[in-house]
């Protein structure tokens, strides 16, 4: 990708859990300072993908490299250069805000002298500087969350990678976790990559979107080349119709009536998911296992966020 530095490059990534191959031949290059979206539905795949990414899933060398270390064979290299936010919540009630981002500074090995100052400015960028010394049991789902993107910063990562950091809050919450990540990202230059089922996050915070869908990319772009790809795509099949009904009928022939009507509503990005995913919606019986999997775990994670 010339000159543009790339954050995270996977090449025919594949992952299997026994006979369940997650992820099947995933190619990806996120770049330097995007915020970039990976999208899909139940079961795609970008979970197993993300934590491959991440070092915490074994891959063969040369399939991800992260700021140009392979996961495989510098893994150390590319934990320093990471935060992650896991889907599973990871904040401990029974610590303070300010213990809980302390206790990640030791693990990520923040130096001694500049712990204290860097747990205060990682707390103050998530907008909870003054709730720093009550015990995180207190706090309300969003101010979870944002504890954790705290405790995510405060190794002062060049890649942030975020497992559906919304998942379970109300919109004012979702809209100031968002927001927290957009500043940090505009003062920092970090690069985002982030998971979630909100289309229309996806459409307002990402850069650009990958559609995954059975362990593959399936489309890739801005929000808004996808949208206009699935309008076109939409104005083709119109197309397709119209002459097919005019073939079909030797009036509408007559009257040269072949001009397919243009598509009065754009698609929005949940328009693009369907389009790229369709069939993984389909209700076979894995994508039923895949929503009673989905269910459990959003209502696990909403009640341990509530
Ligand atoms: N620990 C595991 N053991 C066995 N199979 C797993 C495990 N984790 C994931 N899978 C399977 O791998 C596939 C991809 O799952 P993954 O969690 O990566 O999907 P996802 O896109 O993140 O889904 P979701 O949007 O529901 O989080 C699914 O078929 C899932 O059942």
């Amino acid at each position: 990708m010339n000159s543009v530095e790339e954050a995270v490059v996977c090449t025919g990534l594949e992952y299997a859990f026994g006979g369940t191959l997650a992820v099947d031949g995933l190619d990806l290059s996120v770049a330097a300072g995007e915020v970039f979206g990976l999208l899909g539905p139940n079961g795609a795949g970008k979970t197993t993908a993300i934590r491959a990414m991440t070092t915490l899933l074994p891959v063969p060398s040369g399939m991800v490299r992260v700021f140009g270390h392979d996961v495989a064979r510098q893994k150390m290299a590319v934990r320093r250069l990471l935060g992650y936010v896991p889907q599973a919540l990871s904040a401990d009630s029974g610590l303070t805000g300010r213990e809980n981002v302390a206790l990640f500074a030791r693990v990520f090995d923040v130096s001694r002298r500049e712990r204290t100052a860097r747990v205060a400015a990682a707390l103050d960028a998530v907008g909870l500087g003054g709730a720093a010394d009550r015990l995180a049991g207190t706090y309300s789902g969003g101010m979870v969350r944002r504890l954790e993107l705290a405790q995510a910063l405060v190794s002062a990562p060049r890649l942030l990678v975020l497992d559906e950091p919304t998942i379970g809050l109300d919109p004012i919450a979702r809209t100031s976790v968002w927001e927290r990540i957009s500043e940090i990202r505009a003062a920092t230059g970090m690069t985002v990559l982030v998971t979630t089922h909100y289309m229309d996050e996806a459409d307002q915070y990402c850069d650009r979107v990958a559609l995954m869908h059975r362990g593959s990319i399936r489309g890739l772009g801005t929000p808004e080349q996808l949208k206009a790809e699935v309008a076109g795509e939409r104005l083709a099949a119109a197309a397709a119709a119209a002459a097919a009904t005019a073939a079909a009928s030797a009036s509408a022939s007559a009257s040269g009536e072949t001009e397919p009507e243009s598509d009065p509503v754009p698609p929005t990005l949940e328009d693009v998911f369907r389009h790229f995913a369709g069939d993984g919606m389909a209700g076979g019986p894995d994508d039923q296992t895949e929503r009673f999997r989905d269910v459990r775990r959003t209502r696990r994670t909403a009640s341990r966020v509530g």
